[in-house]
């Protein structure tokens, strides 16, 4: 008799229930409130209803706890600075797209070996979430695996589907169900329209398959997201920051009764994944703002505590600590010189 399935499945190995982590790495009552309370501001800008803008700010994507931890202690004391003028929330994503193959992020790859310790993926990744929500700097991050989010979704302020899964409809269907705003990145093509249907596919509600908090599968009937934004990222058209793109947005999301509010992405297609380009963007979409487009309701910058990016070599002890391992990145120096310039061209705008 031949075997007809698992063909191409080398190994099937269980994993720690959501509980187990979550027992290891427990939120606490003020990580709670801080979640909550900052997901409250968080709606609040999108709806029009706070003057501040969101900048969301950190790493391509989370390499090393210690690391992680250094920055958010940096920038903690950057939004502080800032805070009349933006709510700044950390970029602390774990999970990475490939667009073919390579390194999937630390819940995937922790010990960046190609060993896939995902259960210590997920133990680091809680470790930091709850570090950083006790510190009081709020997280973001890319919902890509549709499980992940019952291991550390409690911890998390804003979330975004990313270009290559936002047509994706598991990923609109898990966005219907999670707790936190979502954001849609356009595609990679540029087109708008995937991510103008995903925001209404996430605000209705959806029954689907996912897990449980014990890991057992399940049909969660979700309540639908209303929280749904779109986040103009470039693509290979080329950036969609300017004026006139960021007009056709706005008015494509009020033809579908969409509320008219986009972050930017600086960086990928809005950069032409160059890190140097980034204030570029971020310079002109702020002037967008300062100019009356309310619609800007944030800003996204990859930026990490040295500027550029490096291979992901085999002999790991070569890494060269504070540098990206996946798209490249503005530095600290430029990051906090980009937020203090917006925060004085910001003032102006925010009522007391
Ligand atoms: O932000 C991250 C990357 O742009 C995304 O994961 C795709 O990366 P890749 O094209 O290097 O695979
Ligand atoms: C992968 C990302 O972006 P995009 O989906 O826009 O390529 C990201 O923000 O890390």
């Amino acid at each position: 008799m031949h075997q007809t399935d698992n063909i191409n499945v080398h190994r099937i190995e269980k994993l720690a229930p959501p509980s187990e982590i979550k027992q290891e790495f427990p939120s606490s009552e003020a990580a709670q409130d801080f979640v909550f309370e900052t997901r409250q501001h968080i709606q609040k800008i999108l709806a029009g209803e706070e003057d501040r803008m969101i900048a969301v700010v950190g790493p391509c994507s989370i390499h090393n706890v210690d690391m992680a931890i250094e920055y958010a202690t940096r920038l903690k004391k950057l939004s502080d600075q800032v805070s009349e003028t933006m709510l700044v929330v950390m970029r602390v994503y774990f999970e990475k797209p490939r667009t073919t193959v390579g390194w999937k992020g630390l819940i995937n790859d922790p010990h960046l070996d190609d060993t896939f310790d995902i259960a210590e993926g997920y133990r680091l990744a809680r470790k930091l979430l709850v570090h950083l929500a006790e510190a009081g700097v709020p997280a973001a991050t890319e919902a890509l695996e549709p499980v992940t989010p019952q291991y550390i979704a409690d911890l998390i302020s804003l979330a975004s589907i990313g270009a290559r899964t936002t047509e994706s409809p598991t990923h609109r269907q898990m966005a219907s169900g999670l707790s936190m705003p979502i954001g849609f990145k356009n595609g990679t093509d540029g087109d708008l329209q995937i991510a103008l249907d995903a925001m209404t596919s996430s605000n209705a509600p959806h029954s689907f398959l996912g897990i449980d908090g014990e890991g057992a599968t399940c049909v969660i009937h979700s309540k639908g997201n209303p929280w749904g934004h779109l986040i103009l990222r470039g693509g290979r058209s080329g950036p969609n920051y300017s004026r006139e793109k960021v007009a056709d947005a706005i008015a494509q999301l009020e033809k579908r009764n969409q509320q008219p509010r986009l972050l930017v992405d600086c960086s990928h297609g809005n950069s032409l994944k160059d890190h140097t380009r980034q204030a570029v963007a971020w310079r002109d979409v702020l002037e967008q703002r300062t100019e009356g487009c309310r619609a800007i309701a944030g800003m996204m910058l990859e930026s990490n505590i040295k500027p550029g990016n490096q291979k992901l070599t085999e002999d790991i002890s070569q890494l060269e600590y504070g540098v990206s391992i996946t798209d490249a990145c503005i530095g600290w120096e430029e990051t906090e010189q980009l937020l203090l310039e917006a925060h004085e061209r910001l003032k102006s705008l925010v009522t007391a």
